[in-house]
């Protein structure tokens, strides 16, 4: 990788669920470059979710974490994170315009007419326009990832953490909603975890492979190109070196 600017950075850490009696995670190293994509790939289970989640504050008290957390350009991971996970989590009787708001009903922040019309843009920007008072069931599984992915850029964090959320999605649509993604959050320093070495490989800038119980985290090198990337001969030889280091977890 280029030389870049670390944005967050994981020292040694361990990370073990109180009602377990091993950890999920040990001597586990890896440093997100600001303003960029960080994909993680991994066998299911290894822990890249609770990874995530302990990282959104959202697994404190059920977990014991050791290991250094060292942020450049925030204070703290607490408000500077928005969360996008698989399932879209769209409110059932909410409309979208409100889905994309919906941070700000739990914050002592008013919408302002300035953040309302901020609203009716990211979802222009998404594809959407025109769709704002429609309802969640009238969507398209394609539609619903949208309005997640606008809602996230509403809460307009630095950090951005995504739990595989294009996999539900038709190859053509996951490959529109990834460019658009790429395109709307550049300048965010983003941690995506997936299971698709390719979506992987378009994405990010850096690439770790989760491998062993407790997973520690190994680094790929990766073209200094354009993100997002065309899939060519060396992204091809990039991903079957992904599923060769994979693989050492299915023997
Ligand atoms: N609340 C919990 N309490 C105890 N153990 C848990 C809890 N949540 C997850 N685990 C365990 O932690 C391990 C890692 O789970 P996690 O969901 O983080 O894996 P993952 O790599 O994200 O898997 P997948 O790719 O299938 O989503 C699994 O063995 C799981 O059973």
């Amino acid at each position: 990788m280029p030389k870049q600017k670390v944005g967050i950075s994981i020292c040694n850490a361990s990370l073990q669920y109180q009602d377990s009696n091993q950890a999920i995670i040990e001597h586990f190293n890896l440093r997100m470059p600001l303003g960029k994509w960080t994909a993680i790939l991994g066998k299911s289970g290894c822990g890249k979710t609770s990874l995530l989640r302990y990282l959104a504050g959202l697994l404190n008290e059920n977990v014991l974490w050791s290991g250094d957390i060292t942020l450049h350009g925030i204070e703290t991971l607490q408000d500077n994170i928005a969360y996008m996970a698989q399932q879209d989590l769209l409110m059932p009787w909410l409309n979208v315009i409100d889905n994309v708001c919906f941070a700000f009903k739990f914050s002592d922040r008013r919408l302002s007419d300035t953040d309302n019309k901020r609203a009716f843009q990211l979802i222009d920007l998404v594809g959407l326009g025109g769709q704002a008072l429609t309802m969640p069931a009238q969507l398209s599984g394609g539609m619903r990832q949208r309005v997640a992915l606008a809602r996230t850029l509403m809460q307009d964090k630095p950090v951005v953490l995504m739990d595989e959320p294009f996999s539900a999605l038709d190859a053509v649509t996951r490959h529109r909603l990834q460019g658009l993604a790429a395109q709307v959050l550049a300048d965010k320093t983003v941690l995506l975890i997936t299971h698709d070495p390719q979506e992987a490989l378009r994405l990010s800038d850096a690439l770790y492979i989760m491998q062993g119980s407790p997973a520690g985290a190994i680094s790929l090198t990766l073209p200094n190109t354009a993100i997002p990337r065309v899939f060519d001969a060396q992204l091809a030889k990039l991903q079957q070196q992904i599923i060769d280091s994979l693989e050492v977890d299915y023997v």
